[in-house]
């Protein structure tokens, strides 16, 4: 069982939803610093001045920090390890799911998948045993759209299912040598601000997307980060979470591994 006591943690898209209820969560663990990257400066300073009343001002630092831009994200997860002494845990949270034109398309693809993979790689340097760091934890959030096929939303779904290929690929790298283990969650729908910021690339399609999100349960984003620290206890290297419907965070490592060998199943059933 793994202890978020003490811990040094950097989340990405922290300044709302999701990433902001999970600050709030290991803070009440006893985490010994975290810090919130976001583009969202206003909110992020509020939220930062908020909980430096409640847990002390070293507890908490916001850096304004785009993950698209390789040099500010790996300057604030270098400066995470130099102000602190070491990095703990990254929580590759930020994402977006507008994909209303070719130029956000573009962008979705930066931010989801494109940073997601650089953060990981950035942060296994940091934190790796045998490059003088103490070993570690990334966490990537992936989505119930990662799952299944969503196909109104066809660049955010492919977004998604890219993070559980590539935290499964790289997370089942043997890890002995550097201690770090690579994990993700797939979060089912929940009530933030993404909903209301997302677009289709046709409008029929955002009409359909709204009818399949609608017939679906919709959790707090408080549940999910309750899941999150569940999953950072008990998850082993390459696992896979789910959370949805406000339940308990589930490993769903054993399906996932199950489906792929029917996949290679298939394939050697055609060779
Ligand atoms: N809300 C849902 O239904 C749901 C379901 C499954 C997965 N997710 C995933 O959860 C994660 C968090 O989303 P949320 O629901 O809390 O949405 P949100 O919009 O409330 O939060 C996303 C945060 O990411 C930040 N962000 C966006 N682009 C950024 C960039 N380039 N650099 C740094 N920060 C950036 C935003 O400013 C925002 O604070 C996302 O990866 C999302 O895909 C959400
Ligand atoms: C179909 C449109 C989904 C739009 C979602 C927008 C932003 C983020 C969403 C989440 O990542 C969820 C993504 C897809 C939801 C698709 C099906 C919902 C199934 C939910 C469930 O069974 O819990």
């Amino acid at each position: 069982m793994y202890d978020l006591k003490d811990k040094v943690v950097v989340v990405t898209g922290a300044s709302n939803g999701i990433g902001a209820n999970f600050v709030r969560e290991i803070l009440e663990e006893g985490v010994k610093h975290v810090r919130l990257l976001d583009i969202d400066k206003k909110t992020g300073n509020a939220l930062q001045d908020e909980l430096r009343q409640k847990y002390g001002k070293n507890k908490v630092k916001f850096v304004k920090c785009d993950v698209t831009n390789d040099e500010q994200f790996f300057k604030a997860l270098e400066d995470a390890k130099k102000d602190n002494g070491y990095l703990d845990l990254l929580v590759n949270n930020a994402g977006v799911a507008d994909e209303g034109n070719l130029a956000k398309i573009r962008k979705l693809i930066e931010i989801n998948i494109t940073a997601l993979i650089n953060g990981t790689l950035k942060a296994i340097e940091l934190m790796r045993k045998d490059k003088g760091g103490r070993g570690g934890t990334i966490i990537n959030v992936s989505s119930i759209g990662g799952l299944i096929q969503v196909s109104p939303m066809f660049t955010y779904s492919t977004s998604k299912r890219a993070v559980l290929q590539f935290t499964t690929c790289v997370g089942r790298f043997p890890c002995e040598n550097t201690d770090v283990r690579v994990m993700a969650v797939c979060v089912g729908v929940t009530e933030t601000a993404i909903l209301q910021k997302l677009t289709c690339f046709t409008k029929e399609m955002n009409v359909e997307a709204e009818k399949i999100l609608s017939g679906h349960p919709m959790q707090s984003a408080k549940s999910v980060a309750r899941g999150m620290v569940e999953m950072y206890q008990k998850g082993g290297p390459a696992s896979i979470w789910l959370v949805r419907a406000d339940r308990p965070a589930q490993e769903i490592t054993a399906e996932l591994n199950k489906a792929d060998e029917e996949m290679e199943a298939i394939i050697r059933k055609i060779d």
